[in-house]
């Protein structure tokens, strides 16, 4: 491969949705921001949006906004199911937080398969989601079985597989490692949860925007994920869940607020699920950041999944490609080598991981680091270049080169 400026320019040029990055408020141009998988940039129409929705809607409307805020959770829901995940209307819909939904889902599923006692997980799932089936577990007196991963290969099917039997009620896994980016096998593990009857829910918050996920094709029951990361809709903004349309009437979940209830401004006695995807939401609906979730969408459904996907896995190709020209075996891969099996970010080992992710930042270029050796490097599709991946990587290799990195502190200070 060439390694020059030049050839990065030129895929740039090439880029078929490169026009994107255009849409984005980009006031530093010399940062290079690797962390997209964890805060995504801020869309100009977004900003735009917020502004209008604060000065005229809350501002002038006051609580007339609600005649059209009411229904934004599943508008907001409809788009990203036919623009993100290409499921039906009225599958998905926003609400709460990644952590709420998972709560929700896996007690509606858990609440199912009454007199089963297990729930699957994996060792390297995301903590949120390792915690919250613990305190499942905890509270209903159910075990938690923790298939082993291998942190940079993933999840392997066979494992989840010899896991299950018909005590199963419950297998809750990522799509997208959070650590190594490597994609689960969510036919065949969906396949042989289905196998021995337990339900399966995906977390899709690093899959969301960045990458294929067959829902549908794999008949996944639940799911949920956020909508700050690929999605781009800032900072706390509202996440989203999916209910297979066929199990929805079957499944009722713990927290019954009155966004959730049939009819719910007679403010009638006593608590009636709605018969649709609502049942599954509990409360007022964060408006400003439904907004931010929409325009976010929009953006995303209009550049098109296979399209990102596909540049996803070419940026991430590049900067490995970079990585083993520049640094060798400096810095060793902790991702899948396979773009096929891996989301739009891409991790390093380096006994020095702390030490390289204080200097790049101190470098203006912003990548996170992740427990115990890794350097985690998002590169989001929508607004991210070869020459950004070129340029950071290029700060990287003058750091490692200079040994700069060695005058911070080896001590791990925050990490976000
Ligand atoms: C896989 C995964 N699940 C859940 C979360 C977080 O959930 P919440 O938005 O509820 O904090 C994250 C990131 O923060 C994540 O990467
Ligand atoms: N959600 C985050 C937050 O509220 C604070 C700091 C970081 C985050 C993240 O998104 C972390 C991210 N999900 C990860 O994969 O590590």
């Amino acid at each position: 491969m060439d390694h020059t400026r030049q050839y990065a320019e030129s895929l740039d040029t090439q880029d078929l949705i490169g026009h994107f990055r255009s849409r984005f408020h980009i006031p530093d141009s010399d940062l290079v921001y690797f962390d997209g998988n964890s805060l995504g940039r801020l869309p100009i129409a977004t900003r735009e949006r917020l502004r209008d929705a604060v000065d005229r809607e809350w501002g002038h409307d006051l609580i007339r906004g609600w005649d059209t805020w009411i229904d934004l959770a599943r508008s907001v829901g409809d788009l990203l199911a036919s623009g993100v995940l290409h499921v039906s209307p009225g599958e998905v819909v926003l609400s709460d937080s990644t952590s709420v939904n998972v709560y929700k889902l896996a007690a509606a599923a858990l609440d199912a398969r009454p007199g089963r006692h297990v729930i699957v997980t994996d060792d390297d799932n995301f903590p949120t989601d390792r915690y919250l089936l613990e305190g499942l577990a905890a509270a209903r007196g159910l075990e938690l079985r923790l298939v082993a991963t291998d942190i940079d290969a993933g999840l392997d099917p066979a494992r989840v597989a010899a896991a299950l039997d018909d005590d199963v009620a419950l297998v809750c896994l990522s799509h997208v490692a959070y650590r190594s980016g490597a994609i689960a096998d969510m036919v065949a593990i969906n396949t042989a949860a289905h196998r021995v009857g337990a339900l399966t829910l995906w977390d899709l918050c690093h899959s969301a925007g960045a990458v294929r996920v067959p829902l549908r094709e794999s008949g996944a029951d639940l799911a949920v994920g956020c909508t700050y990361k690929y999605l781009n809709a800032g900072p706390g903004a509202p996440a989203f869940l999916y209910v297979r349309e066929d199990l929805q009437a079957g499944l009722r979940q713990p927290i019954w607020g009155w966004f959730g209830r049939r009819d719910q401004f007679a403010m009638a006695p006593g608590y009636d699920p709605a018969p649709s995807i609502d049942r599954f939401l509990v409360g007022t609906p964060p408006v400003l950041g439904g907004y931010a979730a929409q325009e976010g969408a929009r953006l995303v459904a209009e550049a098109g999944i296979d399209a990102l996907a596909e540049k996803g896995a070419r940026l991430t190709d590049y900067a490995i490609a970079l990585a083993s020209e520049w640094l060798g075996d400096r810095l060793a891969l902790a991702s899948p080598r396979d773009s096929a099996v891996r989301g739009s970010h891409v991790t390093f080992h380096s006994p020095e991981a702390w030490q390289l992710c204080q200097a790049l930042k101190a470098a203006n270029v912003i990548p996170d680091f992740r427990t115990p050796d890794r350097l985690r490097i998002g590169l989001a599709p929508l607004y991210t270049r070869f020459v950004d991946v070129h340029e950071g990587m290029s700060r990287l290799r003058s750091i490692v080169e200079s040994g700069s990195h060695l005058s911070f502190a080896a001590t791990l200070g925050r990490v976000t």
